[in-house]
């Protein structure tokens, strides 16, 4: 119809267009005269009487996404720091976790492209960087929520894909976020890469830079958490785990709603990673409650270093009578699942391992850890072996008693006497392995391993991940992982590990006969093995020197001679009829253990024919006894041979076989008897 009406006025498409770009060109007259009321009022934004975000003066399409969220009154770091960013003004804002920070940077971020009219052929106009994937993608779905009225695009540069289609993304869109570990980026030795992605950005540009505290955000103490740290003796430190756990990952910036308590029962690396824990509860406005449990050792040091990050805390003691202990419990788990065993093995070795990687050696002091006291509450009788740390102890003291004998040198050279590659020390401490007094290895008895040698990876690739900085900051790490990794250098002997194939040559060159596999039948007969190696009689011995290839072909014929008479009695054996199943062997059969059949069944029965002579009767006596240990014989071959035949299928089909027999009834409920006797006995 339109097009029709199109055809009879051929000036209407130009009517139509131009009404277009009159809509267009008062739709963008709209939006810039939004933008410039907005700039006007930004100076004039009063912080003390900003009560809801429509006082802040922010676009319509912002104002319906917070709207559509939910999101109605600002949290005190929003109204604090958004009034600023939108002033364009660099920020440095702290505040307590799970105090609304992301909305105060993707706020700002959301007006600023829309202030400069960013659209998708600018490319890239904003870039977040966060500190672990998981946040990346909380951070990446608030902005769709709020921006979603917005005409920008967004998206999540999480690795993983080809470095070219990652670009190509990054080109197409205005909002970016980067995934990296940003907390512990000069930890990982990130360092570079953070400072090639900030040298390339413009100069000209607006930073906000968010961190998480426990106190510093102002008036946010309205909901603060209540916070405790309890002491326990070192033989209650049931359940601790290594402070690099996942629950370290998950504790960075990721918001669970309602977490109303969160209890460390391992003590945390630092008192950032205690401030990133605890901030998963009491988030937005909401109460929350945090109990962190600590060893004697750890207390001080840890407890001072909360302190100074003004986080306060209060100490409880826990009610002994209270207490109870799961140790005994546990004991009898371990003693009767080996597995389970294994698992709290491991988790005391990794456990101290953890410690003595901790850099702080004044919280961490793997020298005052118990370890006999947290095997036994993991439900252990013996502590596994800790190769590492005998060897760091012995280390220790051989380095004091160097100091001692030499007291004129550098007693206590920062970090480099511990281990200096082909250093004399490190020799000297090679060939004291050999004198370490060794504990006897009782769980590598016990499962054929070695707990502590499965860990020695971690501990390595740990240390090379560390080492791998050429940062300043990453330099001094690497003299920190000096002190931390005093011995681990693996020896020349763990290092080569034992093929089968070397195994198999260390055994030819001492001339070792290894074990071979006899098979036996029921009567004790060797039983031929097909898959042993061929058995043909040909002599290998008349090769002097290379093939001979008509000697190799006759032999091969012979084999192959062997191989299917090996087969062909295969099968005749299966399909053998069971009734003359060792018929020859019946008279070597003793069957005076069996049960007389005329003891059941009186010798009437058992007498068949009554007017036979002694003779008759002594020969019919001893036919039977042949027929029965046939019987008896064939009957155990089948159980033997079909266990998967059911009790009443065997017997079935025994008697069927008996009863076209002469006294064949009568043999059949001997047969039903004995069967009854043998299965009592069956395992
Ligand atoms: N103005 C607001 N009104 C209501 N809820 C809000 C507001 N701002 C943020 N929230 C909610 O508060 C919770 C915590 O917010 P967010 O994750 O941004 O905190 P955070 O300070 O970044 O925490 P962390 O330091 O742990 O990363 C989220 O569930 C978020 O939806």
């Amino acid at each position: 119809m339109d097009r029709k009406r199109q055809r009879s006025n051929p000036n209407r498409k130009n009517v139509d267009k131009k009404t277009v770009w009159k809509k267009k060109d008062s739709k963008i007259e709209a939006v810039d005269q939004e933008i410039e009321q907005l700039k006007a009022k930004y100076n004039e934004i009063d912080v003390a009487s900003v009560q809801t975000f429509s006082s802040f003066p922010l676009s319509q399409k912002t104002q319906q996404g917070l709207k559509a969220a939910h999101f109605e009154k600002p949290t005190e770091i929003q109204r604090q720091s958004i009034g600023l960013a939108l002033r364009e003004l660099d920020i440095l804002g702290a505040a307590k976790t799970g105090s609304g920070k992301t909305l105060a940077f993707l706020i700002p971020i959301l007006e600023r492209l829309y202030n400069l009219k960013w659209s998708h052929l600018d490319g890239l106009g904003a870039l977040i960087i966060s500190p672990t994937r998981e946040l990346a993608y909380q951070i990446f779905e608030m902005l769709k929520t709020v921006g979603k009225f917005h005409d920008f695009s967004a998206g999540l540069v999480i690795g993983g894909k080809p470095l070219r289609e990652e670009a190509e993304r990054i080109n197409r869109t205005n909002v970016v976020i980067l995934l990296d570990e940003a907390d512990r980026i000069l930890d990982m030795g990130f360092a570079q890469t953070m400072n090639a992605i900030v040298e390339n950005l413009p100069t000209e540009r607006q930073t906000l830079l968010f961190s998480a505290t426990q106190t510093n955000a102002g008036t946010t103490r309205r909901h603060d958490t209540t916070q405790a740290h309890r002491l326990l003796p070192t033989s209650s430190v049931v359940n601790r785990m290594p402070s690099s756990s996942p629950p370290d990952l998950a504790a960075r910036g990721l918001d669970f709603p309602a977490v109303d308590w969160v209890v460390q029962l391992d003590c945390p690396e630092d008192a950032n990673t205690y401030i990133h824990r605890v901030g998963r509860t009491a988030r937005c406005e909401k109460n929350g409650e945090a109990l962190l449990v600590l060893l004697a050792s750890e207390e001080d040091a840890m407890v001072e270093q909360l302190k100074t990050k003004k986080i306060p805390i209060e100490k409880i003691r826990v009610n002994p009578k209270k207490k109870w202990s799961i140790q005994p419990k546990l004991q009898s788990m371990c003693a009767a699942d080996v597995q389970l065993k294994e698992f709290a093995q491991r988790a005391v070795v990794s456990y101290v391992k953890a410690v003595f990687l901790m850099k702080n050696k004044q919280v961490f002091d793997v020298t005052k850890l118990d370890v006999d006291k947290y095997a036994n509450s993991m439900g252990l009788a013996v502590t596994p072996r800790l190769r590492f740390l005998q060897k760091y102890q012995k280390q220790q003291s051989l380095k004091r008693d160097t100091a001692r004998d030499a007291p004129n040198r550098d007693t206590n050279p920062p970090h480099t006497s511990l281990l200096p590659a082909g250093s004399e020390e490190e020799e000297t401490g090679s060939e004291d392995e050999e004198d370490l007094p060794q504990p006897p290895c009782r769980q590598q008895e016990a499962f054929g391993f070695d707990v502590e040698d499965d860990l020695d990876d971690i501990l390595k690739v740990k240390a090379k991940t560390t080492v791998s900085s050429s940062d300043e900051d990453m330099e001094e790490d690497h003299k920190n992982v000096a002190v931390m990794f005093p011995q681990v250098k693996p020896s020349a002997k763990s290092k080569k590990l034992l093929t089968k194939f070397a195994l198999a040559k260390k055994l030819a060159k001492k001339n070792i006969q290894v074990n071979t596999k006899v098979v036996f039948d029921d009567e004790g007969k060797e039983v031929a093995d097909v898959h042993k190696k061929p058995q043909a009689t040909s002599s290998e011995d008349t090769y002097e020197a290379g093939i001979d290839i008509e000697q190799v072909k006759k032999n091969m014929a012979e084999e192959d001679k062997f191989d299917k008479q090996l087969y062909r009695d295969k099968i005749k054996l299966k399909h053998k009829p069971l009734a003359v199943l060792d018929v020859d062997d019946a008279d070597r059969c003793n069957i005076d253990d069996l049960p007389d059949p005329d003891k059941y069944y009186g010798p009437a029965a058992s007498d068949d024919d009554n007017g036979s002579s002694d003779d008759d009767e002594s020969s019919d006596h001893a036919d039977r006894q042949k027929k029965t240990c046939q019987t008896v014989k064939a009957m155990r071959r089948v159980i033997l041979r079909k266990r998967r035949m059911t009790a009443r299928e065997t017997v079935m089909t025994m008697t069927d076989r008996l009863r076209k027999e002469e006294n064949g009834q009568q043999m059949k409920d001997w047969v039903w008897i004995r069967f009854l006797e043998m299965t009592r006995t069956w395992p």
